[in-house]
């Protein structure tokens, strides 16, 4: 057991929150015109105790595993194409390598445990735990030890962004058959059945999509006596999607707010605010993915995301197109002009 999840997060300034709402109001503007922008900033302020808040800096983790559920023929794609991944993201070829060198964000992709290992190479840090995890749909995906392992590489990602100076942290994953994982893990923590929260990941068909839902059922079975949060994530998780939960809940302990991306990065989130509610406050959600369970989990987490561009990549690529934006709100706030500045007449 973890004694660091015991220590509680932090909790947002209150009075940077309540003097970035005043300086709002003070800008030349309608009040309010600026909608979500204006309560982006708000919010940004609070989270970083700051008058001014910023979102230059940007720390983007990938984590990557393999699933053992995949062999059930639950993806669209081959396993092998996890590792292969790898190679892509230190290339530069892959998408989040695109967006992260577009935002000048720093861009970390650690391997967890991929069956088609690329090895050492420049720009993947090696954490790996096993090959991948075991097939949770015939038994645990992971042991205790694993577990704890997955959750302090998410630890010791926030803890080098936090030294690197970021503003804001951004959690993405990478591997073959991971909404499976992600799918049954939801459904375990909110009670719901299969059929809601899963998707076609990938690209599955109809077909492929019922052949999936069944293997969750009968894993959702054969693990309905786990009961705690972290047993769930132990038996039905991904390395990854422990590593992202592990992050978010360091995260919001360190006061750094946590951008989350699609529907696996959601489920994470969704996971670390079961293990601590605390959690929820350092959480912003980028945008709404194409997988079917993600609105649901949305939902559950009162989350509206920014974006809703029907994507469904994962790598944290939703997160990355989310940044300007949040780049946008903090400009506009720190350096429009108030009434009194530019001689404009208030209301
Ligand atoms: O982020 C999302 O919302 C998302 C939705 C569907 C698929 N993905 C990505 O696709 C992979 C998992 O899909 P699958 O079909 O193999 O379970 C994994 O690498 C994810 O990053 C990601
Ligand atoms: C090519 C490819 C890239 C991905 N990036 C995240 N998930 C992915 C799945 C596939 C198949």
């Amino acid at each position: 057991m973890n004694d660091w999840l015991a220590a509680p997060c932090r909790v947002p300034d209150r009075a940077a929150a309540d003097a970035a709402a005043t300086r709002q109001a003070t800008l030349t503007k309608p009040q309010g015109s600026l909608g979500r922008l204006e309560a982006l900033a708000i919010q940004l302020a609070g989270l970083q105790a700051a008058a001014r808040p910023r979102a230059d800096r940007v720390h983007i983790a990938v984590f990557a595993a393999d699933h053992g559920v995949a062999a059930e023929g639950i993806s669209a794609f081959p396993q092998a194409v996890t590792g292969e991944m790898l190679r892509n993201f230190a290339q530069g070829g892959a998408a989040i390598a695109v967006l992260a060198r577009e935002l000048r964000a720093t861009l970390e992709v650690v391997n967890l445990g991929t069956v088609n290992d690329p090895g050492e190479i420049a720009g993947v840090r090696r954490h790996v735990i096993a090959a991948s995890t075991a097939n949770f749909s015939t038994g645990d995906a992971m042991t205790d030890i694993q577990l704890d392992a997955a959750l302090a590489a998410g630890v010791a990602s926030v803890g080098s962004a936090i030294a690197a100076g970021t503003d804001i942290y951004i959690g993405g994953e990478m591997g073959i058959g991971n909404t499976t994982s992600a799918s049954a893990l939801a459904c375990a923590l909110l009670g719901e059945t299969p059929d809601v929260l899963t998707g076609a990941g990938t690209g599955l068909d109809a077909k492929g999509v019922a052949h999936k839902t069944r293997v969750i059922a009968r894993a959702l079975q054969t693990h309905a006596d786990a009961m705690t949060p972290r047993e769930r994530l132990r038996r039905l998780g991904g390395f990854e999607i422990a590593a992202l939960a592990g992050a978010f809940v360091a995260a919001a302990q360190r006061g750094m707010p946590v951008l989350v991306d699609g529907f696996i990065a959601s489920v994470a989130a969704l996971a670390a605010v079961a293990l601590r509610p605390d959690v929820r406050p350092w959480l912003l959600f980028a945008h709404r993915s194409r997988e079917r369970g993600h609105t649901r989990v949305l939902d559950e987490l009162a989350a509206e995301p920014l974006l809703d561009l029907h994507l469904r990549l994962g790598e944290a690529s939703g997160a990355a197109v989310a940044v300007p934006l949040l780049r946008l709100a903090c400009a506009l706030h720190g350096s429009m002009a108030t009434f009194a500045e530019a001689g404009v007449s208030d209301a």
